[in-house]
């Protein structure tokens, strides 16, 4: 696409943006999304996370001009979506959350019918070489019936980047992909956020948001609550855990530590999760050997991203 002159600072900037979905049938109307505001800054790699209905596909189908917002501004690359539908849809691609591609096309006809779609000369493809770089060189002339689901899941990120787009959103893409695949498609988005793509995804992944986001968004609820640099959020959260396996196993947690945020694992060893500006982990473990339990072996964990999760969306 032509960029515009200046490059923006940020790739995506949301405005107070509002979606009710209207009753239908039986289904109540629903807030959806309640005022979000969210700056999305060019060259990240954004995660957007939230629970099952959250939110997240409304926002992304709202910036992909897939649902129409109730109310708010958006804007992608300096273009208002309503002002500048067209420029926004060539600022992005977006790799959807269900599969939908005709079988009857090869991966190198549907990259090239796409790009046709986004008006790409014919000079200025480079189909072959985004295929190839997705693992898909030796596949490129067989039916897209004829991939498997992982196959197919990299196609739509093929076909997503064939306009050469500056911002990538990806709604939670690796879904049902086996771990080698998705190790080689995360490869590939390394690659092009190494050549400046912003990239924005959602994830149920939170150990895959943890190492590849720079940026984390969580959205609860149709809002925003928080959103910060993905070592910020994390050095917020001082929980720490300290695992202890005891010499012998042990059926019931003695009475004298049940007042400690204190879990037995099924392997027998015992978690207790505090926080480390509180309490010191000498006082814990002279209390858990005061009551009589001998320690065998003991680790610490940090929080990660995780905890943060459901600490933050856990409703109380
Ligand atoms: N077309 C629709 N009509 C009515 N309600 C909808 C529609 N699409 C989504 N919703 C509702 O809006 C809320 C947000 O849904 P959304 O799909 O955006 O959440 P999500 O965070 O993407 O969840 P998931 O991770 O499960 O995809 C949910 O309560 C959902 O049931």
């Amino acid at each position: 696409m032509n960029s515009p002159e200046i490059l923006p600072d940020y790739a995506i900037q949301l405005k107070g943006l509002q979606k009710i979905y209207a009753a239908k049938g039986k289904m109540e109307e629903k807030h959806a999304l309640k005022g979000v505001n969210l700056n999305i800054p060019r060259g990240s790699i954004f995660g957007l996370l939230g629970p099952n209905g959250a939110g997240k596909s409304t926002l992304i189908n709202i910036v992909s001009g897939l649902v129409n917002k109730t109310a708010g501004e958006v804007n992608v690359w300096n273009y208002d979506l309503d002002k500048n539908p067209r420029e926004v849809a060539a600022a992005l691609g977006v790799v959807p959350q269900e599969i939908n591609m005709d079988p009857f096309f090869t991966p190198r006809e549907s990259m090239e019918l796409t790009a046709g779609f986004f008006g790409v000369p014919k000079g200025e493809r480079r189909s072959d070489e985004i295929l190839e770089a997705l693992g898909l060189g030796d596949k490129k002339d067989a039916y897209v019936r004829q991939l498997s689901g992982g196959m197919k899941r990299r196609l739509m990120v093929a076909k997503a980047m064939v306009h050469a787009p500056p911002i990538l959103i990806l709604d939670e893409p690796t879904a049902g992909v086996d771990v080698e695949l998705r190790r080689q498609l995360w490869e590939y988005v390394k690659e092009l956020h190494a050549r400046g793509t912003t990239i924005v995804l959602t994830t149920h992944y939170l150990e895959e948001a943890q190492e590849m986001c720079d940026q984390i968004a969580i959205i609860n609820h149709g809002e925003v609550i928080a959103c910060e640099g993905t070592e910020t959020l994390l050095s917020r959260m001082d929980r720490k855990k300290l695992i202890v396996q005891p010499e012998e196993a042990i059926s019931n947690i003695p009475e004298s530590i049940k007042g400690l945020n204190i879990e037995r694992r099924i392997d027998g060893a015992l978690v207790v999760t505090y926080r480390a500006n509180e309490t010191r982990v000498m006082d814990l473990l002279n209390q858990i050997r005061e009551s009589g339990v001998r320690i065998k072996d003991l680790a610490t964990e940090e929080a990660d991203l995780e905890d943060v999760f459901v600490s933050m969306t856990t409703d109380a």
